[in-house]
Parts: C-alpha cells; sequence; structure tokens
C-alpha cells in the first residue's frame, strides 16, 4: 500500500485536491482518510463547551486511533472510519466501512505534526494557500457547508485558528516531499502527483 499524506491549512483546498488526484485512478484503488473524522469524542460536553475547544491544536485529534487505523489498512484489514459533524462539534454514532487497498490518502491540517504518523507516508504533500486566500474560502465554506456564521468564522479564525496555524501547520513544509501552489487550481502540480503515484503502482 502506497500512503500518501496530504497536510495544509484549514481553505488551502486538501480536500479539492484529493478530489482531483483520485478522479482518474480506478476507485477500488484508492481509499481516502480525513483527519477530521478522528477529532475526539465530546458526548460529555454541552454544545456551548464544545464550540470553545480549540480544533486547530494537535490534542483535539485522536491520533492514537487514526494511526491504528491506518496500520490496520496497511496490513490489509477493513476499518470503521468516524463519521464527523461540524454542526454538532462531535462524532456522529455512523461510521465508515473503509477497506484497504494499494493508495492511502491521508488528509488534514495536523497530520504532519505527528511523527508516527509521518512515518507512515511514503509521500508528503503540503498544499500552500496564502492566509487571506484561505479565510475568504473557510468563511464561504463553513457559512454554506458547516453552518456558521461570519462572526463564528472570523473570531475562531483570530483567537486559535491563526496562532495554531503558525505554530503547527506552517512549519511542517519542512517534512514535504511536494508543495504545491494553490491560491489558483493547478493543473500541473495535479498531473505531476498523479503520475508520481502511476509510477509507483507500476
Ligand atoms: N485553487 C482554488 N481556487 C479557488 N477555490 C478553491 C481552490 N481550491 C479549493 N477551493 C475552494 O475553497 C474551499 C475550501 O477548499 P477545501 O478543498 O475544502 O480546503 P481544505 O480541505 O484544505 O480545507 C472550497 O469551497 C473549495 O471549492
Ligand atoms: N467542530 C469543528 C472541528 C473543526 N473545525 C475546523 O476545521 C478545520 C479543519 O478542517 P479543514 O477541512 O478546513 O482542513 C480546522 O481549522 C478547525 O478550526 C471547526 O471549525 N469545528
Amino acid at each position: 500500500m502506497l500512503v500518501i499524506g496530504i497536510a495544509g491549512g484549514t481553505g488551502s483546498g486538501k480536500t479539492t485536491v484529493v478530489n482531483q488526484i483520485i478522479n482518474e485512478l480506478a476507485n477500488e484503488d484508492v481509499t481516502v482518510i480525513s483527519q477530521d473524522s478522528y477529532y475526539h469524542e465530546t458526548d460529555n460536553l454541552s454544545i456551548t463547551e464544545r464550540a470553545k475547544i480549540n480544533f486547530d491544536h494537535p490534542r483535539a485529534i485522536d491520533f492514537d486511533l487514526l494511526v491504528k487505523h491506518i496500520a490496520q489498512l496497511k496490513k490489509g484489514k477493513t476499518i470503521l472510519q468516524p463519521v464527523y459533524s461540524f454542526a454538532m462539534h462531535n462524532r456522529t454514532k455512523d461510521t465508515v466501512k473503509t477497506h484497504a487497498s494499494k493508495v492511502l490518502i491521508v488528509e488534514g491540517i495536523l497530520i504532519f505534526s505527528h511523527k508516527d504518523l509521518r512515518d507512515m507516508m511514503d509521500i508528503k504533500v503540503f498544499v500552500h494557500a496564502d492566509s487571506d486566500e484561505r479565510l475568504i474560502r473557510r468563511l464561504k465554506r463553513d457559512i454554506t457547508e458547516r453552518a456558521r456564521d461570519m462572526d463564528e468564522v472570523l473570531q475562531r479564525y483570530q483567537s486559535t485558528l491563526k496562532p495554531m496555524h503558525d505554530q503547527f501547520i506552517e512549519p511542517m513544509k519542512e517534512y514535504a516531499d511536494i508543495i504545491i501552489p494553490n491560491n489558483k487550481y493547478n493543473t500541473v502540480a495535479i498531473d505531476i502527483v498523479r503520475t508520481i503515484i502511476n509510477e509507483r503502482l507500476q
């Protein structure tokens, strides 16, 4: 199994890049895991308390479960990937049966900050977009898709998101094999990553 990590700040375009990469791969050849599915369970907290969590700090992520699931997939086993609700700030009761395949793509803002996880990756890709561009995308996306309003996004951006990005995400570029500039759609970079994957699969 070829394990590809795709990191980058919120709104940099990680999910979009993943979709562009997998578009031309056969469905049965690729498995995708999102770090967002592995936010810790917060059943014991009220919705108001959950909304105060710093979701951009590594401690918000259940890395033990994420590492365990990737290890199981690497052994050819099937896992039950949690399903996360951004509206509830919590995992749902659902899971998605996720099978092993030739290529495993793991995407998320903090995946390069965890050494054991980093060491499981064969190729590390960092998607870069400038912070103003990312904030604009985040505002639009969170209001339309994640049940947020402008005040919530801007407040979170100033209080936790930006400082955590500068501390835990931007420095992780150091570990990247490839950095994709993604202020604009970058078809050339996607073609290069696809070529590398196809070469490794032969
Ligand atoms: N290169 C790009 N140019 C313009 N908009 C983009 C680009 N890449 C992604 N987007 C848009 O920005 C938003 C965030 O992208 P997404 O892929 O969800 O980012 P991430 O997964 O890194 O948070 C989405 O609405 C997406 O359509
Ligand atoms: N309940 C939550 C959990 C996470 N977030 C934000 O999601 C961002 C990471 O996801 P991307 O798809 O944008 O990479 C991260 O910046 C968290 O602030 C949230 O808003 N609510």
